[in-house]
């Protein structure tokens, strides 16, 4: 997918979250790193169509995400900060059955789809689970699974790995690098970006680099001064 950002600018009332900012993007993989507060889920909220810009456009393959609104944002899935909030379903088969059935799939074609689903991810046995009985990082599986079962073209992770302990993280991890979806991560958690080919920073709202991985990452720790 191609994502092209034209002179978009996100305001939040007087406070500017994105300054207008001009971009094309199309890699496999990309990195979004920053200070708090620096706008990278703003960013990523006009791709997702989560948002829409106060000034300019954002298209993904040329469909304009507040003109094309319904077809954009099928383009795209986003994994919150808090992927609990997002699984509205009591169980979490139900919860991945949502996406499938409110495309009007008949009964046994959700099933079959959900089933590959939680097997893609590895997570047939959390099926009849509730998402209050899933750690951290089994909640960000079922959320992965929720959003890839609509077949998006890119996912976005805010914080995948914030507050998951080492073996909830490399479970994480291993997932985004498996996806043959386009993924955008944003990430306090360098490692997780460092091998990406394009990882862009964020500083006040501008975005300030945009290069590979280590580099990113070098100028990140000198706009952090550590
Ligand atoms: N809904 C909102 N209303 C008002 N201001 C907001 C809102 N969301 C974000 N902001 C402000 O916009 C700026 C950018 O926020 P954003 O969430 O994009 O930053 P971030 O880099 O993702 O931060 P973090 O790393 O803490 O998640 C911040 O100053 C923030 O306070």
């Amino acid at each position: 997918m191609h994502i092209r950002f034209d002179q978009a600018e996100l305001r939040y009332g007087d406070r500017v979250a994105l300054k207008p900012l001009t971009l094309s993007l199309s890699e496999p993989r990309i990195g979004v790193i920053g200070l708090n507060g620096s706008g990278k889920t703003s960013f990523a909220r006009l791709i997702a169509g989560l948002a829409k810009p106060s000034f300019g456009k954002v298209t993904l393959d040329g469909l304009d995400t507040v003109a094309d609104e319904k077809a954009a944002r099928a383009k795209t899935g986003f994994i919150f900060q808090n992927p609990g909030h997002q699984i509205i379903l009591p169980v979490i088969r139900e919860d991945v059955a949502l996406g499938p059935k409110s495309r009007g799939l008949g009964a046994a074609d959700v099933d079959r789809l959900v089933d590959e689903t939680l097997a893609r991810f590895g997570i047939s046995d959390l099926a009849v689970r509730r998402p209050h009985e899933l750690s951290g990082g089994e909640l960000q599986l079922a959320a992965l699974a929720a959003v890839c079962v609509n077949r998006p073209q890119m996912v976005i992770f805010d914080e995948p790995t914030n507050q998951l302990d080492l073996k909830n993280r490399a479970k994480v991890k291993a997932a985004i690098e498996g996806l043959v979806e386009q993924a955008m991560v944003i990430s306090h958690d360098l490692d997780l970006v460092e091998d990406f080919p394009r990882v862009l920073v964020f500083h006040e709202g501008t975005l300030v680099f945009d290069g590979a991985g280590e580099d990113a990452i070098a100028r990140y720790r000198e706009i952090a001064g550590c």
